[in-house]
């Protein structure tokens, strides 16, 4: 049963109004249960070092700014495969547009969205479980209400981008291209020493200047597509090329004051998407890296962090390596060895030929291999100190399968008794298709999250830490603050985001354990009623 009208009835969450502003705020009271890990002095008669687990419970209260504001996004590679078809799809949603196809008339949906076609168990009526949809938990844009605007090297309208990309049918396309050929992508920052010297021919639509300059260009188109729109609220979001890693350096890199000197005076180690990343902050706008380079420097992160302007990412996680992190923790977690994973892909979209130099496959490979690290470390019953599973990423170029990448994996695992076990897998993976909705998801959550506050008994009201880790769902290599543990099994994503939006609302973690059903002495099971 799926429900999607409904109060929280509880003495822990209220609805309340700021006198003064007029702005309405849900506040909810969470007792944060956790568990404390402290050495013990004493050892145990094998001499083993001993340890206490101690329960604990911190109350916070989560504060969330109901009004939804008027949102855009901006998106760096706005005439990418990703960006056009994430458009496109927005449009044929916000304006209920079919087409039709050899198979019949098709309707436009958000599949793939998790805030828009994902659900959470809430309970149980009248023995039939009860779903809401993710959406309905917190307040968040409606995405056919958000407008999309952004910046590409190249000049191609959205309708010709759509079309270069060959991702969506030929009708939508159709009847998409009058709405879409009005827009232009913005002039954009551009070094050709950081991605493919194939991507050359691309750049005929770039800012000039110096760094300062272009800086203070980003900056201002953030303001103009505000003003422009009439938005209140900006996300920026890159899904441009996946650029090689930045060589970073003591002086230049390490520190926000480096990095901003290093800027004025023209230092070449500075790839475009940290430009982007710093004009974003200082405009206070939330961005979002959706490429795997290592965009985010240490300078990046302090300025972020100084100036509280949520950033995130990085590397979406859409369908190979989605699945990685499915699967490998359900072999580990099933206390089976994974021994040997081998993940081959080749597409043929620009993303694989800008891919297919060195420099640029490194920063993929490097995101795609790191998935499964913190999954091995939760088992030393498996692993030695420092074993790791056999580990290859290949990624080619093969023009003929376009968008519609082939990702074929194997993975290999000790099993009971010297047995072995390998899963081989064949999974197409259509990635702007699957793309797509990942970005609109981590548009709209970064979103809410700048009105989202917290505090622990005690504490004023500040803003959660501006390094979002709740956009850890979504990526394959998720940016969190110092001395966070990084979490790549999907489930425990999923389930961190969930439990933190259900908190937020008054209803408690889900935690799957069902009582009701099988520890109620007396009742009979729902089940069986
Ligand atoms: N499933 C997926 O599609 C997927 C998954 C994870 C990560 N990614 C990453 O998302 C990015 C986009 O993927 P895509 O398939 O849309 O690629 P794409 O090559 O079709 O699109 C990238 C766009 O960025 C533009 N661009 C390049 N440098 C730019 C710059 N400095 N400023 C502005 N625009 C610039 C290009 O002209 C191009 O239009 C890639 O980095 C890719 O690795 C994609
Ligand atoms: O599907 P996934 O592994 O999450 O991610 C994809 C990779 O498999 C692919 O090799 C790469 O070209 C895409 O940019 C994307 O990163």
């Amino acid at each position: 049963m799926l429900i999607d009208k409904f109060t929280v009835e509880s003495a822990t969450v209220r609805t309340i109004e700021d006198g003064a502003t007029g702005i309405e705020y849900v506040e909810s009271e969470h007792a944060y249960a956790s568990t404390r890990v402290e050495r013990r002095t004493s050892t145990s008669v094998e001499g083993k070092e001993c340890f206490a687990l101690v329960p604990e419970t911190k109350n916070f209260t989560i504060r969330t700014r109901t009004s939804v504001p008027k949102v855009g996004i901006m998106l760096v590679g706005w005439g990418g495969n990703n960006g056009s078809t994430l458009t496109a799809g927005m449009l044929a949603n916000k304006h209920d547009v079919t087409w039709n196809t050899k198979d019949g008339v098709r309707k436009p949906n958000y599949y793939g969205s998790l805030t828009q076609s994902g659900t959470c168990r809430v309970g149980h009526l009248e023995g039939e479980e009860v779903y809401v949809p993710f959406k309905s938990l917190m307040p968040l844009a409606n995405p056919n209400d958000v407008i999309v605007d952004g910046w590409d090297i190249n000049d191609a309208n959205l309708a010709d981008a759509m079309e270069r990309a060959k991702v969506l049918d030929f009708d939508l396309q159709r009847q998409l291209r009058p709405r879409m050929e009005g827009m232009r992508p913005r002039a954009s920052v551009f070094d050709p020493k950081f991605v493919a010297r194939n991507q050359l021919s691309r750049a005929n639509n770039v800012i000039g200047g110096s760094k300062t300059e272009q800086m203070a260009q980003i900056r201002a188109d953030i303001r103009d597509f505000k003003e422009k729109n009439g938005i209140d609220s900006v996300v920026v979001l890159w899904t441009a090329n996946t650029e090689r890693y930045s060589e970073t350096r003591e002086g230049v890199h390490d520190t926000e004051e480096n990095l901003r000197n290093a800027i004025k005076t023209g230092e070449e180690e500075i790839s475009p998407s940290t430009l982007f990343a710093l004009a974003c902050i200082d405009e206070h706008t939330p961005f979002i890296n959706g490429s795997p380079q290592n965009t985010f420097v240490p300078g990046v992160v302090q300025a972020a962090v100084r100036l509280n302007s949520i950033i995130g990412g990085d590397d979406f996680k859409t369908g190979q390596t989605k699945m990685k992190s499915v699967l490998v923790d359900y072999l580990i977690g099933a206390g089976l060895k994974p021994t040997s994973i081998v993940s081959y892909n080749h597409l043929g979209n620009n993303d694989g030929l800008n891919l297919s130099a060195p420099q640029t496959f490194r920063s993929k490979e490097i995101s795609k291999a790191n998935v499964v690290s913190d999954m091995v470390a939760s088992n030393p019953l498996l692993y030695d100190e420092g074993e790791e599973p056999d580990h290859t990423v290949v990624i080619k170029y093969v023009p003929n399968v376009g968008d519609s990448k082939r990702a074929m994996d194997e993975y290999t695992s000790a099993i009971f008794m010297n047995g072995e076990n390998t899963i081989v897998m064949h999974n197409t993976c259509e990635d702007s298709l699957l793309a797509a909705p990942l970005i609109l998801d981590l548009c709209l959550v970064a979103e809410l999250l700048t009105r989202v506050e917290v505090k622990c008994e005690g504490e004023q009201f500040h803003s959660i830490h501006p390094i979002a880790v709740l956009l850890s769902y979504w990526s394959k290599a998720p940016l969190v603050p110092n001395g966070m543990p990084i979490v790549n099994a999907l489930a425990k994503q999923r389930a961190m985001l969930e439990n933190f939006f259900r908190a937020a609302v008054g209803l408690a973690p889900e935690n799957n354990m069902l009582l009701e059903y099988f520890a109620v002495t007396g009742q009979q099971s729902p089940a069986s009623a």
